[in-house]
């Protein structure tokens, strides 16, 4: 036997595992690095996150992402050189962390990646009608293999898109396993540049549970801000748009979209949600001559509309449901605000916190236990009529030498 296989066999044995899960986000903010001990598969799955950090990413590497990023044109020179060199820097931001962290590599089982999404373009989103989905993550695991020597498995989402699915959220397999509860109905919200939520009934049937995006979370509010004030790379605590008014006209035409008349479960990205977007409400709504703080106050509220009507659609069969959240919309208090007031009757929103996972390293730590359910699980059955998913295990392995 091959000694990498060997390794895999030995680790997959143990009662448990250390896992470092990373997440590079749409929000293109940082580096997600949690190191977790991960017990357990399945829905016996337990997890301890043992450290946890952002790596902030220099202007450097924000720059090349953004030259390609969402981008339906552009340099493939680029995207072929981005691909080994975002890998080779995520393995070099892991082997910093270990340093600090005062962890030794080969005490790691394994890193799971998840790279950086380029593109994504479900079929709803695109017009060729000889394609089905797609979506593309870049980051080889090839080089975080061996830049930090650790087996890296990553990619995760193209088994997704082979078995029919879109490639996302794959959150609805790490939050069935480890937030389901038979006591109480559940929503996970993730605010990040996208907003997805998955839905958790109490009952314990898989086949009910599923994940679907609903729409923007931060990322217009983020370009916006990005576009318009230098060296600012969101609206920190909601200032510009709790200065400001919503306009009405413009939040009508904003909340006018196909995407959020098709029903859930669905995908999107900032391939549709972006300045380009904003612009053309604009134009329907005739409201070019908004001051900035009012059309921030209307981008904050448009995110709580979309997020707010796909939570009232999922609670509408689940009374007493809580919402707990995470992502760093959680950050902003007046989008937490308006979320409460526009759901009332959700039971309470709480934070990933109250169940043991800090909000930030939430999707990180999804990571990790697709990792675990790769190593170490069977195939993640959902028995998901809804996702319309068959059992697949998500995860392409890469050696370190
Ligand atoms: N104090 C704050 N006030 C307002 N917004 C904040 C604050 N802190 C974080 N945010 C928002 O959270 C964003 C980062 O969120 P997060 O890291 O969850 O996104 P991501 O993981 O990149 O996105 P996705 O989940 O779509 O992949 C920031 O870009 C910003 O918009
Ligand atoms: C294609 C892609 O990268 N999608 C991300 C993005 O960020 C949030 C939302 O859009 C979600 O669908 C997904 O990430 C999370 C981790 C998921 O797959 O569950």
């Amino acid at each position: 036997m091959h000694p990498h296989i060997a390794a895999l066999y030995n680790s997959a044995q143990k009662p448990s595992r250390l896992i470092i899960g990373l997440m590079s986000g749409t929000s293109l903010d940082g580096l997600d690095v949690a190191l977790c001990r991960v017990t357990g598969a399945g829905l016996n799955t337990h997890i301890e996150v043992l450290n946890f950090t952002t790596v902030d990413y220099n202007d450097d590497y924000k720059t090349k992402i953004k030259q390609v990023f969402a981008k339906r044109e552009c340099d493939l020179e680029l995207v072929t050189l981005l691909h080994p060199w975002v890998g080779k820097h995520h393995g070099t931001l892991v082997n910093q962390c270990l340093t600090k962290w005062n962890i030794n590599p080969a005490d790691i089982d394994v890193i799971a990646s998840h790279g950086q999404t380029i593109y994504h373009c479900p079929q709803s989103q695109h017009n060729h009608k000889d394609f089905n989905n797609g979506t593309l993550q870049i980051g080889d695991s090839d080089q975080i293999a061996v830049t930090t020597g650790i087996t890296t498995i990553g990619d995760f989402r193209q088994k997704h898109i082979a078995a029919g699915g879109e490639g996302a959220p794959l959150a609805v397999y790490g939050d069935y396993l480890y937030f389901s509860s038979a006591a109480e109905n559940r929503i996970l919200l993730n605010m990040g540049g996208i907003a997805n939520l998955t839905y958790l009934p109490k009952c314990g049937n898989a086949s009910a549970v599923f994940s679907s995006d609903i729409g923007p979370g931060n990322t217009i509010m983020d370009a916006y801000v990005q576009r318009y004030f230098c060296d600012m790379h969101y609206d920190n605590d909601a200032a510009l748009a709790k200065a400001g008014t919503q306009n009405k006209l413009l939040l009508e035409a904003l909340c006018d979209d196909a995407f959020f008349n098709l029903s859930m479960p669905k995908t999107t990205g900032p391939e549709v949600f972006n300045l380009a977007y904003l612009a053309a409400a604009q134009t329907r709504s005739n409201t070019h001559n908004l001051q900035h703080d009012d059309i921030m106050a209307t981008l904050n509220a448009f995110t709580a509309h979309v997020i707010s009507k796909a939570i009232n659609e999922c609670v509408k069969n689940a009374p007493n449901c809580v919402v707990y959240a995470s992502g760093g919309g959680i950050h902003n208090p007046l989008l937490m605000e308006q979320l409460q007031a526009f759901c009332p009757a959700v039971k309470a929103f709480k934070n990933t916190h109250a169940l043991g996972i800090d909000p930030d390293a939430k999707e990180a730590v999804l990571f990790a236990i697709l990792a675990n359910e790769c190593l170490a699980g069977e195939q993640q059955h959902l028995n998901n009529t809804t996702q319309g998913i068959a059992g697949v295990t998500m995860g392409k392995v890469s050696f370190a030498d």
